[in-house]
């Protein structure tokens, strides 16, 4: 039996990767560059607050991004209220980067843990406001649910906190989230290897969104293709469906007409 794949589209836009990709914490520029080439992701999120708006031509981050190529995915990192969130949304709108928004309401400064009560207040605005909103949120089915009925148009929890690298801390709950939420489930944050993209997908989520673990590698470019393969890999799995797990051993060969 074939299984043959749906499309990931989110918003009604169809993207061939399901990899997104970040900016954040590159040894420079052109490096960046080649992990965004040998991703293969379709869309790359920048933090509006960290821009530098006077940088100009090599100077600019935004000279390094294949727009062409990736769509712009502004994100609000370093807001902890969703007064601010809004404001750096809107910003992003006005400096012409795009209606889609990647929505981090922070909770304080130790965990960058989601404050999903002020995450929920910045999305109702910004839906009403037309934005396309995509929310960082906890791996709390019903936080999830609730951004999904405001109108959100995917649910982003975490594996673990920004940065940590630890990898799918409750794979049972992103699995719930799965099952609960009708719309695209991306997890983002805190995935520390291949393998942990991987699993994220054999869980059956939509997309995975990561900077650290390609930004922070030894050999950058490296871990961003072993991040497009994984995300692949874990994608066929997931389709192709896992065996069960036994207590037991069952022979790999038959055990009928055993040569005596
Ligand atoms: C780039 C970005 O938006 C991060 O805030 C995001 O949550 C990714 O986290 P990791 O760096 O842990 O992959």
């Amino acid at each position: 039996m074939s299984t043959q794949d749906t499309p990931f589209t989110l918003a009604g836009v169809t993207f061939q990767s399901r990899l997104i990709i970040g900016t954040g914490k590159y040894p420079s520029f052109d490096i960046m560059k080649r992990c965004h080439e040998a991703s293969g992701a379709e869309m790359v999120t920048v933090a509006v607050r960290r821009l530098d708006l006077k940088a100009q031509g090599e100077a600019s981050l935004m000279n390094w991004i294949d727009t062409q190529r990736m769509r712009l995915l502004p994100n609000t990192a370093l807001c902890y209220t969703a007064e601010d969130a809004v404001r750096t949304c809107r910003l992003a709108e006005e400096l012409g980067m795009s209606k889609w928004v990647k929505l981090e309401v922070l909770g304080d400064e130790k965990t960058l843990y989601p404050d999903v009560e002020e995450t929920l207040k910045a999305a109702r605005i910004l839906v009403k406001e037309g934005f396309t909103v995509l929310p960082y949120t906890t791996d709390d089915p019903i936080s999830a649910r609730k951004l999904a009925d405001v109108g959100c148009a995917a649910v982003m929890p975490l594996a673990a906190p920004i940065g940590s690298g630890l990898g799918i801390r409750n794979p049972h709950n992103i699995r719930l989230i799965r099952e609960l939420v009708k719309i695209p489930v991306i997890v983002d944050a805190g995935v520390g290897t291949a393998s942990d993209a991987a699993i994220a997908m054999e869980l059956g989520v939509d997309a995975v969104l990561m900077n650290t673990a390609i930004a922070g590698a030894k050999d950058p470019v490296r871990m961003a293709v072993a991040m497009r393969k994984a995300v692949e890999a874990g994608r066929d799995a997931f389709l192709a469906g896992r065996i069960p797990r036994k207590a037991y051993a069952s022979a790999s060969s038959p055990l009928e007409g055993l040569v005596e």
